[in-house]
């Protein structure tokens, strides 16, 4: 321990060599670098007095590649004693706008509590235009860091043990008020990323019109990888799972999508691939999906060409892996679009299951389609897309499933009328859905399903008259090549007596 005197010596010595030195520096070195030294030994000279120590925690981790976890706890740890100590308070509102979840504002500090000692935590925002990470989202977003600050004296306890109590309780009152989230990846002037709203979709495998067994089947299958992470580091594969929706449109693809975010209590990202430059924003887009998450691309046939049809014209994307690395030019209806995509199936492929698909675990990708034999084969393989699953047109059953939603019961005399026509007719469960909705106060049960009745009439009055006119044009196209045939059998008779004369012509002469 130093006494007063001997400290005064200390600490009079250094000032003494600091004020030669910087009279050196003024005299010797250019002005640039003379700021710069002079600035260091600002720093030097406070933190000779300060006998604060500070440690820093980034929102991003990795060259903002991912959200640091330590940041979110912190976030959420803080965001529950705040609003009775800060004074600037930032506010989000949460389930159905009914309340408000208050953190704290940029800039501003609060003080902390722990086994007595005292420490205090401020919330800063970096300069985008100068942190060099930055730059990898086009200089425009800055990135914030939490600052926290105790006397040395407490390092111990304090590193060893505070720090280890806020993360933890940050992440239990994560995991107790999490919402889901819907990411989305919109089209930035740079870049595209992810931003979200609050996951709030009301579908469940209870109100999803599908066969029960089917129905039954993927919630055990889903339940069954949830349960799995062991299984799936045993087997050596990464924990994520590949789920091929296809079908008519309006047979509840999406719906199903979201009753699976539901049942697994997952955040949803529907990827945009469109809106996605080439296959290193499209990993960078994968790396900052969360675990827990379903990564949802829809109608995938019609985001990019993905028909199988691969170009040898030996052009390549970024993406790694063997393949095909031929661009995917983007279907006709995008055509227009500035924005010119350089996905290619390779990246896709990759982003799929790559080596980067694995970090994060826990985690579903599922495409959705109209048209299955569009798609490349490679994309939807087992191991990439592992349960293919069809969403087809309303059955008997699925139509019940719709009537206890929409109208509240679960038997009448008219379903058995309704059944004989299901039997004979195809009608998507959107179509069902639509005609068993009430459309004013005077419809009553009766009335809905009397509607779906005649609905489900013309639409087999339809498929007949389509029937039949397919029929009479497939009569007529028989009849003409037969037609076409008939012709070309007697141009050859024709021809060939006609070699025959011109031959025998020739021999007598
Ligand atoms: N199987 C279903 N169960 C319950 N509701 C359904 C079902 N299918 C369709 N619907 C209803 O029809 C609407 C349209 O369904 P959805 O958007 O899920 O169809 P989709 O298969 O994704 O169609 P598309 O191929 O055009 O994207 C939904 O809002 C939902 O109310
Ligand atoms: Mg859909």
């Amino acid at each position: 321990m130093m006494f007063p005197v001997e400290m005064f010596a200390h600490y009079g010595s250094a000032i003494g060599w600091l004020m030669v030195l910087r009279m050196m520096l003024q005299h010797y070195l250019p002005s640039q670098l003379r700021d710069l030294v002079d600035r260091y030994i600002q720093k030097w000279w406070m933190s000779l007095f300060d006998p604060h120590v500070q440690i820093s925690f980034p929102q991003f981790a990795g060259q903002r590649m991912k959200s640091s976890e330590a940041y979110m706890a912190i976030q959420n740890y803080l965001t529950k004693n705040v609003s009775s100590v800060a004074r600037r308070l930032k506010a989000d509102s949460v389930k159905d706008s009914r309340s408000l979840v208050l953190s704290m504002d940029d800039h501003e500090e609060i003080t902390d509590e722990y086994e007595g000692v005292k420490v205090r935590w401020f919330l800063n925002k970096e300069d985008a235009t100068k942190t060099s990470s930055a730059s990898l989202y086009g200089a425009t977003e800055p990135s914030r860091f939490y600052r926290l600050t105790f006397h040395r004296k407490h390092r111990e306890l304090i590193m060893q043990s505070y720090v280890r109590h806020v993360l933890t309780e940050g992440k239990a009152i994560e995991s107790m008020h999490r919402q889901r989230k819907l990411y989305s990846n919109g089209d930035d002037r740079f870049y595209s990323r992810w931003s979200h709203v609050v996951f709030e979709h009301p579908a469940t495998f209870e109100t999803l019109a599908m066969d029960p067994d089917k129905k039954r089947e993927i919630m055990n299958d889903l339940t069954k990888f949830t349960q799995g992470k062991d299984y799936y580091a045993k087997i050596g594969k990464a924990w994520k799972r590949g789920y091929l929706l296809y079908g008519p449109p309006g047979t509840g693809k999406s719906t199903m999508v979201a009753a699976m975010a539901n049942f697994l209590n997952y955040d949803v990202y529907d990827l945009e691939l469109t809106a996605v430059k080439d296959n290193s924003e499209l990993r960078r887009l994968l790396i900052e999906t969360s675990s827990k998450s379903i990564i949802v691309i829809e109608d995938i046939d019609c985001s990019l060409d993905l028909t199988g049809q691969r170009r040898k014209d030996g052009a390549s994307g970024s993406g790694s892996g063997g393949e095909d690395k031929s661009p995917l030019k983007k279907l006709t209806h995008k055509e227009e679009s500035s924005s010119s995509s350089q996905v290619t199936l390779s990246g896709l492929l990759n982003f799929i299951d790559g080596i980067w698909s694995s970090c994060g675990g826990e985690r579903l990708i599922v495409f959705t389609t109209n048209h299955l034999d569009k798609l490349d084969p490679a994309l939807i393989r087992r191991g990439r897309m592992d349960k293919h699953i069809e969403m087809s047109y309303c059955s008997y059953e699925a139509f019940k499933v719709l009537a206890i939603n929409y109208l509240n019961i679960d038997d009448h005399p008219l379903y058995e009328t309704i059944g004989l026509l299901f039997n004979k007719t195809n009608m998507t469960p959107a179509d069902v859905a639509e005609n068993l909705m009430p459309k004013s106060d005077d419809e009553d049960v009766e009335a809905c399903l009397s509607n779906l009745i005649q609905a489900l009439e013309a639409a087999k009055e339809e498929a007949a008259k389509k029937k039949a006119e397919e029929e009479a044009q497939a009569k007529a196209e028989k009849e003409r090549q037969e037609k076409r045939s008939k012709w070309w059998r007697k141009g050859g008779v024709w021809a060939g007596s006609l070699l025959k004369k011109s031959r025998s012509t020739t021999q007598r002469e």
